[in-house]
């Protein structure tokens, strides 16, 4: 499933793709995704339902360290994973329901300054990419329609100045 012809998105400054055979390779890469992670991050990640979405987020609260299970945060629309370990703190957002993008997800009066944590953004294509210059996308795809193969490729795009440079190849 390579495509290393495929020409980067616009504004991309760094790209990779990878291919995972299991739910637990996709927590994995969470986990080493999360090394490269500082406070003010935003990661957007985009596929359809039961992708791995939330199975990549899980990897990325062990990876920084912080308190409470990584769920779906099907009732609330973002949920806040302070750092057990003096780094940032994972802000976990479900934006499905984020009709109004950025707005509301300012007005949601999170205990925590964005800037200060990593946030996590599952179904946020065009609504908050706003919130930062810089984003990662994390694009999650069945190799086959079939959901029960448990195939993914994962494509990582990092945007803006932060992610110049930077080497996602991280499989
Ligand atoms: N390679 C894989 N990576 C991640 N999940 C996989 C993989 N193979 C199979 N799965 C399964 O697919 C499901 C992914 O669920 P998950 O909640 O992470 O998806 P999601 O993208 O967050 O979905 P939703 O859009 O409903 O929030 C899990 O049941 C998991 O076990
Ligand atoms: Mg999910």
């Amino acid at each position: 499933m390579e495509a290393p012809h495929s020409p980067a998105p616009e504004g991309a400054t760094a790209t990779a793709r990878l291919t995972l055979h299991a739910p637990e390779q996709t927590q994995d890469l969470g986990r080493t995704l999360a090394k490269l992670l500082r406070p003010g991050d935003l990661v957007m990640l985009t596929g359809e339902l039961g992708a791995g979405k939330t199975t990549l987020t899980r990897g990325l609260g062990e990876g920084l360290g912080v308190r409470g299970a990584v769920t779906s945060p099907t009732f609330v629309i973002a949920r806040v994973h302070p750092s057990l370990v003096g780094g940032p703190a994972l802000v976990h957002v479900d934006a499905y329901r984020l009709g109004g993008g950025l707005d509301e997800m300012e007005d949601l009066d999170l205990d925590v300054s964005l800037s200060d944590s990593v946030v996590v953004v599952e179904w946020g294509e065009g609504k908050v990419e706003d919130l930062s210059e810089d984003r990662l996308h994390v694009v999650i795809d069945r190799v086959v329609g079939s959901t029960d193969d448990e195939r993914r490729v994962v494509t990582l795009t990092g945007y803006g100045a932060r992610w110049a440079g930077a080497d996602l190849a991280l499989g």
